[in-house]
């Protein structure tokens, strides 16, 4: 069997504002395998957003070679896009992607339908993430740290097979973090997922397999004798 979830050779990328062309990947290459955590980092404007919304199929490179699940992108329509957003891929972005007219059991119950799942483990994932309390309420009743918690239920409540996370814990105050890194890591492992976290916050990429640093458009294994 192929391990591989995401394969991505010599990926280019450019936004276009009428006659300017910003070329924001340049050939950036990248495997992602079950059961790994890659953590991605890299200055502001360097292209994290654009290589998460690739890997989302949010967004098409203009050459070079994607793979999702071992199927090329040149293969993929919306709708199969559509379908491994809904099934096998969770997004978790900073604002959290809540439905704003559910409360937060029934956002868990929703994105699981969605994957064609039925699901009874809300309360429990809610109780391990510290926010059981807030389960009746909607995301507007939520701060910013129980959002992006609750909108982690959602994501391990549809069984992705690959995350792909924005600052999963950037809403976070440090104990909060301290508590929530573990269960997120131990829920990759526990189920071989795979994940891409972007994040900043150098003890969440340090839990991670490997950290790859997004610089002149291109990912380079990180080293950290380099940046001090
Ligand atoms: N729709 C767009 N049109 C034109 N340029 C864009 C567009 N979206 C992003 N850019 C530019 O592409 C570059 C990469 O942006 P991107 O959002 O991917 O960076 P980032 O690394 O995620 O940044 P940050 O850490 O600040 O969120 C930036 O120079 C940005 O200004």
């Amino acid at each position: 069997m192929n391990d591989a979830l995401i394969q991505a050779e010599n990926l280019y990328c450019a936004y276009r504002n009428g006659a300017e062309q910003i070329a924001v990947l340049r050939g950036l290459s990248l495997e992602l395998r079950r059961g790994e955590a890659v953590a991605v980092i890299g200055p502001s404007g360097s292209g994290k957003s654009t290589l998460l919304n690739l890997l989302n199929g949010l967004l098409l490179p203009d050459s070079g070679m994607l793979r999702v699940f071992g199927r090329a992108h040149s293969d993929l329509t919306d709708s199969d896009w559509a379908e491994l957003r809904r099934t096998r891929i969770a997004t978790l972005f900073q604002d959290g992607n809540l439905i704003p007219t559910l409360t937060v059991s029934r956002n868990i119950v929703f994105r699981a339908g969605l994957a064609g799942l039925e699901t009874h483990e809300g309360e429990v994932l809610l109780a391990r993430l510290g926010i059981a309390e807030v389960a009746h309420r909607y995301p507007d009743q939520l701060s910013g740290g129980q959002r992006q918690r609750a909108a982690l239920a959602c994501a391990f409540a549809m069984q992705p097979e690959l995350i792909l996370a924005d600052e999963p814990t950037g809403s976070l105050d440090y104990t909060t973090a301290q508590r929530v890194a573990p269960l997120f890591f131990d829920a990759i492992r526990e189920r071989a997922l795979g994940a891409l976290i972007v994040t900043h916050n150098p003890e969440l990429a340090q839990r991670c397999d490997r950290i790859l640093e997004l610089r002149e458009g291109a990912l380079h294994l990180w080293d950290s004798a380099l940046s001090s």
